[in-house]
């Protein structure tokens, strides 16, 4: 069965559509620069965002990410079709004192997400946006969502690594297998989120351990704003922590398996994929850009993938970022959120489904007919 897509009005000349059919006998259809065009398709795509009837670079960082997310297709695909992933896990360094909250919460937040009572599920029914949770090891016997526990919850990094070799393969292997599915699917545009109490502190613990940026700098107050005892506690325990399996500690698998989550392996395993597939993906708070910079520091092809939606108040989120090689500016959502689930990242896929459509449906610059020339369009995106 064949996409109709939406009827379009800038086709660029030259390009010829080709059909991307995908496992479920969906066709899509894609456009490439025709064979023996004088120009490759990463100028086509500049053409094609410069000559859009309005001052180039008007829309600043939403067309430099328009931009990455077509050269990244490798090919035009004229509509967003995204898919968020929701991975739910608990984290056994939480008895440490480190949150204000019960673990119970995650499974239940998670529940509340399935159920469409959380606000992940509300920006992505409210934009039209599929959502999936994923249960990768809540401390609940019943999953939330789609079942693939691997334990209920980690073990305590501050006593043993949070995880056998085992258990990180099997998280490892549900991220890969979320995103292949996804794209089998024909979703052409991924996002992630994630849900798990005490998972600021996993997140500032691989972040230390792997960069040697101060628990102070990277340390931030999670889901417990404002308290300054759980705070200290908070960094401490990342410090030591860090300190008690630093011989282990020779890879970023290490790193991820002794004091990381399920969560995060599993999102930093779906971003190495989506690298594989040559599939975009956005980029969310604290958790998820940790999950970023390992990937990105596994598969350096990562980086031109992803997509940064908003900066996390947690401190650790540029440095995380930055590591990545995505700078603090280059974020295009500033909103002091810190809530997690996605809910950033969501707010961005919107932004993107906009830009693509914006893209194929304004007039082009060429279309004005004016009484005399006005300057090539030059701006970088
Ligand atoms: O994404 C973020 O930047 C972010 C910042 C602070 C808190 N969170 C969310 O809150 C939970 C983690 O906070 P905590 O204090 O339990 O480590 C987890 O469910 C995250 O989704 C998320
Ligand atoms: C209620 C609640 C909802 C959340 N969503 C993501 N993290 C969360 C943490 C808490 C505590």
């Amino acid at each position: 069965m064949a996409v109709i897509c939406p009827r379009v009005r800038a086709m660029p000349e030259g390009w010829e559509i080709k059909e991307k059919p995908s496992l479920f006998g969906w066709v899509f259809l894609r456009a490439i620069p025709k064979r023996g065009m004088d120009m490759d398709y990463e100028q086509a795509v500049d053409q094609l965002i410069n000559g859009a009837a309005k001052p180039p670079g008007s829309l600043g960082l939403l067309e430099k990410y328009l931009r990455k997310v077509l050269l990244a297709w490798g090919g035009l695909e004229r509509e967003v079709r995204p898919h968020h992933l929701i991975f739910a896990a608990d984290n056994g360094v939480v008895t440490e004192g480190v949150v204000n909250y019960p673990a119970e919460i995650t499974y239940l937040q998670a529940q509340n997400m399935v159920d469409g009572r959380a606000t992940i599920s509300c920006f992505c029914s409210g934009s039209g946006i599929p959502y999936t949770v994923v249960d990768v090891g809540t401390k609940h016997q019943e999953a939330a969502g789609i079942n693939r526990k691997v334990a209920l919850g980690t073990k305590n990094f501050m006593q043993q690594e949070a995880m056998s070799p085992g258990e990180f393969r099997q998280a490892w292997e549900t991220g890969r297998e979320m995103v292949r599915s996804s794209v089998e699917q024909g979703y052409n545009l991924l996002s992630f989120g994630e849900m798990g109490i005490g998972n600021t502190t996993t997140s500032a613990a691989v972040l230390h351990a792997l960069s040697g940026i101060l628990p102070e700098f990277v340390v931030g107050y999670g889901a417990s704003p404002g308290n300054e005892e759980t705070l200290k506690r908070k960094r401490l325990v990342v410090a030591k922590g860090v300190e008690r399996h630093r011989e282990t500690m020779k890879t970023v698998e290490d790193i991820l398996r002794c004091v990381g989550g399920f969560d995060i392996v599993a999102i930093c395993a779906a971003m190495v994929e989506c690298a594989r597939v040559k599939t975009p993906f956005v980029i969310d708070g604290f958790i998820t850009a940790v999950a970023y910079v390992c990937a990105a520091r596994m598969q350096r092809e990562t980086e031109k993938f992803a997509i940064p939606s908003h900066l996390s108040k947690e401190p650790g989120m540029a440095y995380a970022l930055l590591l990545g090689n995505i700078r603090a500016e280059d974020v295009p959502i500033r909103a002091d959120m810190a809530l997690g689930e996605g809910t950033g990242a969501v707010l961005m896929v919107s932004i993107l489904k906009n830009m693509v459509y914006a893209i194929f449906h304004t007039a082009r610059l060429d279309d004005f007919e004016l009484s005399a020339a006005v300057p090539p369009a030059t701006a970088a995106v």
